[in-house]
């Protein structure tokens, strides 16, 4: 059969997806978002612009591979959800996930990272990963022994907005979730490390530039010296003595791995966050959270059989914003879509997530918050919805967040109800949820229910 390459976007329409899609993901930030970016995108609903300009690119030119031409790189996106399915389950054999731009944003701080690792030493820093993270188990084994300590960080917020006459925001959220971030991944003595905080706040700066900086070796060092340090001190109950006790093979870098895990866990704020907005607007939904609360121990540890709708409107925060707005990978070899056209080894492979979340041709509910598409099947089975990725790559925290966050989310609801102050423009129905939300601007009162 003769090879056929994807279509090829025009220059005008490459001009589009540069200004619609490209521009106002790297503004925002891929690896740390900037502020004042998300609240410009949010304002201009960016998301939105990008998704219209991609189903217009689908419906020219079919639901195959598209081709864009960037200067020295061959770059393909992709529209369908059998290509998706293709993308996630072909990695890491023929699409690496170490993906050139990738990899030239994440090594500012996590170097060994099995993300973004070379494929001779990914299957053993991959295999050290599941080993700590309980990958594939019920649950975690120290989630009876992390829950009290995010409900008690949790709890402290609560306090701090109900003694003040301030709304609660998200700067004393944030600093409430790195608290819990810091104690889980590090150890409670961790609890006001701000100073290991900025440090990767510093890098992760750097990162959203990818290539184009090179690290700073002396804070990338600093950085990682410190994690070591936790390592070293292996705290009880911690994730850091995990990686201390857990035996591995050689070349896996159990504290090189580290890093991603404070990196990624900060997403989990945001979800967290923004999933308190959807329940404010969606009363009916708050409801049912309450009574599925009111059903548990608070000792309970937030698990999958425990509160399942709350794990599910995290879920269903991350489909509606992604964090990670675009899947990226590399090929490796020669690969065939599902149309038949192929790429040669060396292309760059876009997964759109804020795309494929909100794709109206294949969800009838794209635009609306429906927690409980995750628990009745219609979602399963969907490789187009990839908050957490799916395949061999798939997200090894995925259980750790959706239990953080459920035990967050449940210790400050269990005795009160959020209402949301700001933006003013509410974000419930009949009106379509927006694509692009600015999380640091949501305002909330919490009352007693
Ligand atoms: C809301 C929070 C999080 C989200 C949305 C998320 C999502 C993802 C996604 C989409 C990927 C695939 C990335 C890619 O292929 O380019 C990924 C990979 C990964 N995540 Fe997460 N993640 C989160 C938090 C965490 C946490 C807390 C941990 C660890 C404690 C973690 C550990 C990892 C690791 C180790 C990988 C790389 C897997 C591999 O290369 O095989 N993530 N995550």
């Amino acid at each position: 059969m003769q090879q056929r390459p994807p279509a090829r976007a025009s220059v005008l329409e490459t001009l589009l997806l540069g200004v619609t899609v490209l521009i106002p993901t790297l503004a925002q930030g891929a690896i740390l978002r900037r502020p004042r970016m998300v609240r410009l995108a949010a304002r201009f609903d960016t998301n939105r612009s990008a998704n219209r300009t991609l189903a217009n690119l689908r419906r020219r030119h079919g639901a195959g591979p598209v081709s864009i031409t960037v200067p020295g790189r061959r770059v393909v996106l992709l529209l369908s959800p059998q290509d998706a399915r293709h993308l996630f389950s072909a990695t890491p054999a023929s699409l690496t996930p170490a993906n050139r731009e990738k990899a030239g944003g994440l090594r500012h701080f996590e170097p060994d990272g099995v993300l973004i690792s070379p494929t001779e030493v990914r299957p053993e820093r991959r295999a050290f990963n599941e080993a700590v993270l309980d990958w594939g188990a019920p649950a975690h084994r120290l989630f009876p022994a992390l829950a009290p300590r995010i409900r008690a960080e949790a709890q402290a917020l609560l306090t701090r907005h109900l003694d003040s006459d301030r709304p609660l925001g998200w700067d004393d959220f944030s600093a409430a979730f790195w608290r819990v971030i810091r104690r889980v991944v590090l150890g409670d003595t961790a609890r006001d490390d701000h100073r290991i905080t900025e440090l990767l706040a510093a890098l992760r700066a750097d990162a959203n530039w990818l290539n184009l900086l090179r690290p700073k070796e002396r804070t990338r060092e600093a950085f990682l010296a410190g994690v070591r340090a936790y390592v070293e001190r292996a705290e009880p109950d911690s994730l850091a003595a995990l990686v201390a006790a857990t035996p591995c093979a050689e070349g896996a870098e159990p504290a090189g791995q580290i890093p991603h895990w404070l990196f990624a866990y900060d997403a989990a704020a945001i979800a967290t966050y923004s999933a308190l907005a959807l329940l404010a607007g969606h009363p009916e939904h708050t409801d049912r959270v309450h009574t599925e609360i009111d059903g548990t121990e608070p000792d309970q540890p937030a698990t999958a059989d425990a509160l399942p709708l709350l794990r599910a409107c995290v879920l269903e925060s991350l489909r509606l914003w992604p964090t990670s707005l675009a899947i990226l990978r590399d090929t490796t070899a020669e690969t065939t879509w599902h149309n038949g056209t192929t790429t040669p080894a060396g292309t760059g492979i876009v997964f759109s997530s804020s795309f494929f979340h909100r794709d109206a041709q294949h969800l009838p509910y794209a635009d609306e918050f429906e927690p409980d598409a995750w628990l009745d099947g219609r979602n399963q089975g969907n490789w187009a919805l990839a908050p957490f990725s799916h395949g061999p790559a798939k997200c090894p925290g995925q259980d750790l967040v959706l239990f953080t966050a459920a035990t967050f989310l449940s210790a400050l609801l269990r005795d009160h109800r959020a209402l949301l102050l700001l933006p003013r423009r509410p974000l419930v129905p009949p009106a379509p949820l927006p694509h692009t939300i600015d999380h640091t601007a949501l305002r909330f009162a919490l009352t007693p229910k």
